[in-house]
């Protein structure tokens, strides 16, 4: 694996009474595309928050080998809906990220408006939120998130408002970003195609209270194709995924109780 920028060893969290994280150890190498698949309420959002620093916990997170504290300056962040701001026009909501880090807007326009045609929003530049599809919103929001410049993106489950048919295209369309930008990211989703199709590896999650049940190496190679050549190996991967979440191995750490739903 490539140089390791991320790195968690036993995290654990708890709200209260209820164990949502129960042991997570898991690494990010730099380049590298990572997915943490599992099901609903497990706790992935909860692990998301504690990179952010928005929530802590216990355990050990390093970044580069260093103890994570500055959180901020490591990850940006895109959250599951857009999130953007429907009174700014999206070249402000792109510039969002940067105007919060102090940049003034015009500088900040200046460094966002080139990468508008790369991002598929080429003339769109002055239109509002509620004028665009759901794709080109959340392209707009990939690149508010990328224009940050942080260390490493997470995206939580970035596709999972849009249609089935647009969710592809966003895939394919991230896919060939990916390999343009060598971005290292990490991302959470509960879709299992969408895990293979772009992940370097995939960290396939228990059950709250949570425990990485199984690490899986994607050895497809790239770019990845929605066709025929890749078919039996991505469906191989992708059976292997859902048998795991399908038919789970009793959880070593619900004895400890308060998993109640
Ligand atoms: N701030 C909080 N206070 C109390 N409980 C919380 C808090 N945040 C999350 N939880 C609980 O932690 C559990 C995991 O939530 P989380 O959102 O991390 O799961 P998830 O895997 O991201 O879910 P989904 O896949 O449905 O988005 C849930 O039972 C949730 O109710």
């Amino acid at each position: 694996m490539a140089m390791r920028r991320l790195e968690l060893r036993h995290v654990r969290k708890a709200f209260g009474g209820l164990d949502v994280l129960a042991d997570i150890s898991l690494s990010v190498g730099a380049g590298e595309f990572v997915s943490i698949l599992g099901p609903s309420g497990a706790g992935k959002s909860t692990l998301f928050q504690l990179l952010t620093g928005a929530q802590h916990g216990e355990g050990e997170m390093f970044f580069d080998g260093t103890p994570l504290d500055d959180h901020g300056r490591h990850f940006a962040f895109m959250p599951q809906r857009d999130a953007l701001m429907p009174w700014r026009r999206i070249l402000d909501n792109t510039t969002l990220g940067l105007e919060v880090q102090g940049i003034r807007r015009k500088a900040a326009r200046a460094r966002v408006a080139p990468l508008f045609a790369e991002f598929g929003l080429a003339g769109f530049e002055r239109h509002f939120p509620a004028q665009l599809s759901g794709g080109m919103r959340q392209r707009a929001a990939l690149l508010r998130t990328v224009v940050q410049e942080r260390d490493m993106l997470l995206l939580d489950e970035p596709f999972g408002a849009l249609d089935a048919l647009t969710r592809t295209a966003m895939q394919r369309w991230l896919e060939q970003m990916w390999r343009h930008h060598r971005w290292t990211a990490l991302l959470i989703t509960h879709d299992v195609r969408e895990a293979v199709f772009l992940s370097d590896r995939i960290y396939v999650l228990s059950a709250r209270p949570a425990c990485i049940v199984r690490e899986i190496k994607v050895p497809l190679p790239r770019p990845r194709s929605l066709g025929r050549a890749d078919a039996l190996q991505t469906s191989t991967i992708e059976a292997e995924i859902l048998d795991i979440l399908l038919n789970p191995e009793p959880n070593p750490h619900s004895s400890k109780g308060h998993d109640h739903d």
